[in-house]
């Protein structure tokens, strides 16, 4: 008799991992130039003020602006110009009366001056050797500085651990002298493919079998997220083999990523495997299509994935459970895909009892997210994955969906989301 399998719904799935997640990263150093993409592994807090210090930010006279009060057209006052800073020198000089200091955009503003006008906005005279501006208006205090430690505040916090490190955070990084960035390490995530019908991806077709793509597909997946894919290679359908693989590699990664041998076919050894295994069975059917076999089963604190062989089903699987809790371990912010609201652009007729994730492509047009299915729907397929950039979530029921409907959307090039399953 075939073993019967209770179908949990997506949430449930997700939250029952979302509850066996340990965060318990730990933090290593990169080199500036080697840490972007990764999970800032400490808060990043200002140790000093940004600009450091008050700066021109124009090329011009750096002045005292109660001697431009009685300035006009009609009545140009002269200053007298004492010294020149570029961008990295600090005047020697303190600005006296009448006199005026020429400054270049982001050099430190002398003392004495408490303005600074344009270049472009002065004449200058030279007269018995010396150099003076002619000044034509008023000039307020304050005018034309930009202040020590208006964008950053000393001892402000800046970023919480677990933000993903874009180019922003690496200038963020470099301004506050990060040669050195602590960031979580990667976790490492083996990935097996199980499957007497595998090829390597330089063998020639043979009757009956075809290449890994999913062993691929996965190690893709992880890198994109900022994992360490470890790939073990491709076993054939064998209980033992399978078995003494999976338990040493186990031994040997944070997260085990299995592909095929889920389901209950006569070769399909995982469930088998979790048993011997005596590990804990989270769930091993879901109301979802495709990947409505994706088991998850936690052994000493570990995750192990097993997805469906069938490629939408194994990537699908992928995206939805393992991402969540392989980001759960680097304290990312946004562990799932980003959910959107889009309007569906094709109907969809096919009704279904299971909440289907269908491989579709979101566009924006005249503002709005439109989606559309793309390739054939069908959980062995593997070309759909390529043309997708999204997932269409389609709750079950009876009835099929038209063109011009609200839909949700799961984005696969996204931020990400913090949460998309409500807890119960
Ligand atoms: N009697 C039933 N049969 C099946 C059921 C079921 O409920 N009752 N579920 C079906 C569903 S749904 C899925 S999904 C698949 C899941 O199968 P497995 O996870 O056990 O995977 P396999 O049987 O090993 O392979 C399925 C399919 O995928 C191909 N495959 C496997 N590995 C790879 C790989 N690394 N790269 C590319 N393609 C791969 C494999 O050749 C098969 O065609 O079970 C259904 N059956
Ligand atoms: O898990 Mo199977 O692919 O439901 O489609
Ligand atoms: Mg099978």
């Amino acid at each position: 008799m075939v073993e019967r399998r209770t179908p949990i719904p997506v949430k449930d799935a997700v939250n029952k991992i979302m509850d066996h997640v340990h965060r318990n990263g730990e933090v290593e150093y990169v080199t500036i130039d080697e840490c972007l993409g990764r999970y800032l592994g400490k808060p990043l807090k200002a140790d000093h003020d940004v600009p450091p210090f008050d700066r021109s930010p124009y090329d011009g006279f750096a002045i005292r602006s109660e001697d431009t009060q009685v300035a006009s057209s009609d009545n140009p006052v002269p200053l007298e110009v004492i010294e020149e800073i570029g961008a990295g020198t600090v005047a020697k000089a303190t600005l006296q009366a009448k006199q005026a200091i020429r400054i270049m955009t982001g050099a430190q503003i002398p003392n004495g001056a408490d303005a600074v006008i344009m270049l472009e906005l002065v004449k200058e005279v030279h007269e018995n050797g010396k150099t003076y501006i002619q000044v034509k208006r008023k000039v307020a205090s304050g005018d034309n500085i930009s202040r020590q430690g208006e964008d950053v505040k000393n001892d402000s916090v800046l970023l919480d651990k677990g933000t993903k490190i874009n180019e922003g955070t690496v200038a963020l990084l470099a301004t506050f002298g990060y040669a050195k960035v602590p960031v979580y390490k990667k976790p490492v995530v083996g990935i097996i493919a199980t499957g007497s019908e595998l090829l390597e991806v330089n063998q020639p077709l043979e009757p009956g079998k075809i290449r890994n793509s999913n062993g691929y597909m996965i190690a893709a997946q992880i890198q994109k997220i900022g994992a360490e894919p470890k790939f073990y290679g491709k076993l054939a359908d064998d209980f033992d083999t399978c078995f003494e693989k999976i338990k040493q590699t186990l031994a040997e990664v944070d997260v085990l990523v299995t592909t095929g041998g889920v389901s209950v076919g006569d070769f399909d050894h995982l469930p088998a495997i979790y048993k011997k295994l005596e590990a804990e069975v989270l769930f091993n059917k879901i109301a979802m299509r495709p990947g409505s076999v994706t088991t998850v089963a936690v052994k000493d604190g570990k995750f192990l994935f097993g997805l469906s062989g069938n490629p939408s089903a194994c990537f699908v699987g992928f995206e939805l459970f393992a991402r969540p809790a392989i980001l759960s371990l680097v304290e990312a912010d946004f562990v799932h895909l980003q959910k959107e609201k889009a309007i569906l652009d094709k109907d969809f007729p096919k009704p279904n009892p299971f909440t289907r994730f269908v491989r579709s492509r979101v566009s924006i047009e005249d503002g709005k997210l439109m989606v559309s299915p793309v390739g054939l729907d069908k959980s062995g397929v593997v070309s759909s994955i390529a043309y997708a950039n999204a997932l269409l979530m389609l709750p079950g029921g009876t009835r099929g969906f038209e063109r011009g409907m609200e839909v949700e959307v799961l984005l696969l090039n996204g931020e990400g989301s913090a949460s998309i399953w409500e807890k119960e």
